[in-house]
């Protein structure tokens, strides 16, 4: 049984328990009947202090919290019962999350002391991976989502079907009321998936998903849901006009199934607190596939500088309205040049003034998750300290908006006038709620006195009875001349008047014994009785009026949420926008410039760096980078010299400017990319059922269709996968089909060095390199990028830094200088032969744009290192030509007229195998 199977068989009423239906006590009859309804996932059923399970699901819960398997004999069996406490619920429910179960929380839903017989229990909750709302299960930095997909319908006119390649996306964060919806094609739409990433996700009828990168649980839901007649009265509970909202059916069917799963797992109730749904076109973004989020290591660190991330190195932020917004920014950059420049323009108002910076960063830094808070108050889940949070937090909007009043943005002056001081709920709470409220809001010690007149009027009698109560002690003794009586209180007996043993003659008639202890008599007046029933009536009363009062102003609360959520938002944007300042300030980055309208310059970067590579290293070396739109460049050089951490860091100057950041660079003119693509070596993926091959041609594929004048791709090592002569023809077909085709401004990594020739005959192909001194048998890594193309790979350096026994690598050695003396290719070509004498390429020593560029300038073919370079390739390629000219000719043909836009995975393996065949 798989792992799936083996959840889904705990699921539903336990088959022992139903064999015997009729006899089993109330309690577990009612707990069967439960499972039988949310037969979806492990019912947790409270008796008294503990969720309980039973049967296989006390078996699973056991197991997965590790908390002892016991037993419940009754008249009918004996039932195997787990239990976890429910005031240490939330680590347990994590556990049982993590290992894939849903949960199913039956609750006592009225008083256990007031009910005649069995309890009433009712499932309130369902907690799934997308549907958690406990802030104790939620990661406060990131959203959650629950996500739907549903494909388009309908019939065109001759019958077909016109939307089937129609898909609707739409995901709703149930912790905070976020929800959003999109369409697009299947592709496209996959994508968008992978980058929103949900952690549940509900997929409509004919929706057929492929594996996908990450691992959100599936789970089964109606299919009537994805009934587009259905979303709609879904969706017409959350918009006057459902179908304005959305943009195809595919869409409507999305939210409208997101939303029916979200209310059911709420306990079949309307989301209050989704004021908002926001639907967007995902072309509207700068759009990165989930392999470049996860090569650019944007959220997750992949190499050994654990937990680096260009996300960890921004994150200064203030609040976790800030972390998660931070994080949606970074996952979908902009493409409008006017509103990436109008955060642009925000962060430098912001980097010029120091003091705004600290006091926003000082403000916000107090704020509580409004957009959470808000979803509590709403689900009538907060309590008064919610509520004074939700207070606090407002208190600060009037310095927020003070400390923002001297910046000069257009930008931070809307954000300013959006951020609502809200001064009637800030109020309402400020006068209804005490300032340091107990955690319960049943047991009174809630409402501030003056709110309400009842409520003062109640706790006045309270107070007095209890008045009456402390001076009877000095009245009494005065009656009796009892100087060692006392007056006392215990829960169990209440109000009493002890007189020790000695002194019992001289009680009064009027007392009536109530307890009897080992030196004294303790007992009652019919006054103090009196007065006693009247303090604990008016107590009772109070906390009872105290509770309904505290509902009411939650209600009212409730009933401001999109206001609150508004202000919730200008706060996360200002923090982002406050981060990357501080981060600019700190890090020395620069304001990137983008090409104007339609101008269609390409990448210019001076003295770049890859932000978080640059943190780990004592020194890293600034490198230029002179991209023409559209240009090829190959990038060669050894192992280890530093050729991914410059593709990387482009890229990443790219994203981060179009998130509206600084980047990391002297300066920076950039286009505004479509997408950036990227596709790194077969060795840096672990594939999942496919060979590492045929995955890396099938991103190669997307790369070729997708890819526009407007994209950056970055190749690293392409075409390693497969044997040499394979790989390189790949390689280089790919190379001309870039440039020639698509046009996408490109850089590609590559140990090929026959590769480096393809600059020869293409204006837009060229080559850089990364240098390495090698003095006395030790190689010394440059990190700085050169015009012209690397000719030594320096493997057997790097296999000695590796450690590989010094045998090996002698013979290694020798090995590459019998090859060497019999190819020109390797000889003293470039600048690394200066290297090998000892001295060092410096050709952008300094790392700027001014020093590199000046040979680039003209066409990059027109450096010195260009020509000697180009020159000693040549050399090679016509020494190759020679010797197999019929054969290279029949394969160069065969992939010239290779269409790779139009090749499935499978094609290009028959014809790879079909080209192999006639090499040999
Ligand atoms: N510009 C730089 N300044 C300082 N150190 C650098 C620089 N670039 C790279 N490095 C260091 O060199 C290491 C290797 O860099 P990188 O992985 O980019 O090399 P590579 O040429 O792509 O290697 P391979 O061909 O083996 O994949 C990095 O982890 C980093 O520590």
């Amino acid at each position: 049984m798989n792992a799936d199977a083996q959840r889904e068989a705990v699921y539903g009423a336990p088959p022992e328990m139903l064999a015997v239906r009729d006899d089993l006590t109330p309690m577990l009859s009612q707990y069967a009947d439960l499972c039988e309804e949310h037969d979806d996932a492990v019912v947790l059923f409270q008796v008294g202090d503990f969720y309980e399970a039973f049967c296989g699901a006390a078996e699973a819960v056991a197991r997965t919290c590790e908390v002892a398997l016991t037993q419940r004999e009754d008249s009918t069996g004996t039932w195997p019962m787990a239990g976890i406490p429910i005031d240490n619920a939330a680590g347990y429910l994590d556990r049982l999350l993590d290992a894939g179960y849903r949960v199913a929380l039956a609750e006592q839903v009225e008083d256990a002391e007031e009910a005649s017989g069995l309890v009433d229990r009712a499932v309130t909750q369902l907690i799934t991976p997308g549907t958690v709302v406990d802030e104790e299960l939620l990661d406060a930095g990131r959203a959650t989502y629950l996500g739907a997909v549903a494909r388009g319908g309908g019939e065109g006119e001759n019958g077909s079907d016109t939307q089937s390649d129609s898909y609707g996306l739409a995901v709703v964060d149930v912790s905070t009321g976020e929800c959003l919806v999109t369409g697009a094609d299947r592709a496209l739409a996959l994508e968008e998936l992978e980058r929103l990433a949900p952690a549940e996700l509900v997929v409509g009828p004919d929706c057929d998903l492929p594996d996908l990168s990450f691992d959100p649980m599936e789970t089964p839901f109606e299919p009537a849901a994805f009934d587009a007649d259905s979303a709609r009265e879904t969706l017409s509970a959350y918009a006057p006009r459902p179908d304005a909202v959305v943009e195809s059916e595919a869409e409507l069917r999305a939210v409208g199934a997101a939303l029916a799963y979200a209310e059911y797992a709420q306990g079949d109730a309307k989301l209050e607190y989704v004021t908002r749904i926001t639907r967007f076109d995902p072309r509207e973004f700068l759009q990165l596939d989930a392999t470049a989020i996860r090569s650019l290591e944007l959220f997750e660190s992949r190499s050994a500088r654990a937990g680096s991330t260009l996300f960890s190195v921004l994150d200064e932020t203030a609040c976790a309205l800030g972390r998660r917004r931070l994080e949606a920014w970074l996952r979908r950059p902009l493409v409008d040049r006017d509103e990436i420049e109008a955060r642009l323009d925000a962060v430098a108002a912001l980097c010029d003034d120091a003091l705004a910076r600290t006091d926003l960063r000082e403000h916000l830094s107090s704020v509580y998750d409004l957009e959470r808070l808000v979803a509590r108050v709403s689900r009538e889940r907060a309590d008064a300290r919610d509520l004074r949070s939700l207070k606090t937090t407002l208190d600060r909007v009037p310095e927020v908006r003070e400390a923002l009043a001297g910046t000069d943005s257009d930008l931070l002056s809307d954000l300013r006038d959006s951020l609502d001081e809200l001064e009637d709920v800030r109020d309402l709470v400020g006068d209804a709620v005490v300032s340091d409220p107990p955690q319960e809001i049943t047991e009174g010690g809630v409402i501030a006195e003056g709110f309400d007149a009842e409520l003062d009027d109640i706790r006045g009698t309270a107070e007095a009875g209890r008045e009456w109560v402390s001076n009877l002690e000095a009245r009494e003794q005065e009656r009796t001349g009892i100087d060692s009586l006392e007056v006392g209180y215990t829960q169990v007996h209440g109000y009493y008047i002890e007189v020790t043993n000695p002194n019992l003659d001289r009680v009064p008639d009027d007392y009536q014994r109530r307890q009897t202890l080992k030196n004294s008599e303790r007992f009652y007046t019919p006054e103090l009785k009196e007065r006693e029933d009247e303090i604990l009536r008016a107590s009772d009363r109070a906390d009872a009026l105290e509770y309904d009062l505290f509902c009411e102003v939650r209600a009212d609360v409730a009933t401001e949420s999109a206001r609150i959520q508004a202000v919730a938002d200008a706060l996360a944007d200002l923090d982002v926008l406050r981060t990357l300042a501080d981060v600019a300030m700190a890090n020395d980055y620069a304001r990137p410039e983008f090409h104007a309208g339609g101008e269609t310059g390409g990448i210019r970067i001076d003295a770049g760096r890859h932000p978080v590579v640059e943190r780990a290293q004592d020194e890293f070396v600034p490198n230029p980078a002179a991209l023409p739109r559209g240009s090829v460049a190959l990038v060669t050089g050894p192992n280890m010299s530093g050729k991914s951490t410059y593709m990387r860091q482009v890229a990443l100057v790219c994203v981060l400017a179009q998130v509206g950041g600084f980047v990391p660079a002297k300066s920076a003119q950039l286009p505004v990319l479509d997408r950036v693509f990227t596709r790194i070596g077969a060795s840096d993926d672990i594939a999942g059922g496919q060979s590492t091959f045929m995955r890396e041609m099938s991103e190669l594929t997307e790369i070729l269709h997708n890819a526009t004048g407007d994209s950056l791709v970055l190749l690293d090592e392409v075409g390693r996968g497969t044997s040499t002569a394979d790989g390189l023809a790949i390689a280089r077909a790919a190379t001309e089909f870039l440039h020639d085709e698509v046009g996408a401004t490109t850089l590609f990594a590559t140990h090929y060095h026959d590769l480096t020739d393809a600059a020869e005959d293409r204006e837009g192909v060229f080559n850089l390199h990364f240098t390495a001194a090698r003095r006395d048998g030790e190689v010394t890594f440059l990190h700085s990028v050169a015009d012209g193309p690397s000719s030594s790979s320096y493997g057997v350096e790097v296999a000695q830094l590796a450690g590989v026994p010094a045998s090996v690598v002698e013979r290694a050695r020798d090995l590459v200088d019998d090859a060497d003396a019999g190819t020109p290719n390797d000889s003293d070509a470039d600048g690394v032969a200066a290297a090998t004498n000892g001295e060092v390429d410096e050709t952008a020593e300094d790392g700027t744009l001014a020093a590199y560029v000046d040979g680039l300038e003209n066409g990059h073919g027109e450096s010195e290192h260009q020509k000697q370079g180009s020159a000693a390739t040549a050399t090679t390629a016509t020494t190759a030509t020679a010797e197999l000219a019929p054969e290279l000719e029949a394969v160069a043909e065969a992939l010239r007229e290779a269409d790779l836009a139009d090749t499935t995975p499978l094609e290009a393996l028959n014809l790879l195998s079909e080209l192999k065949g006639k090499l040999e």
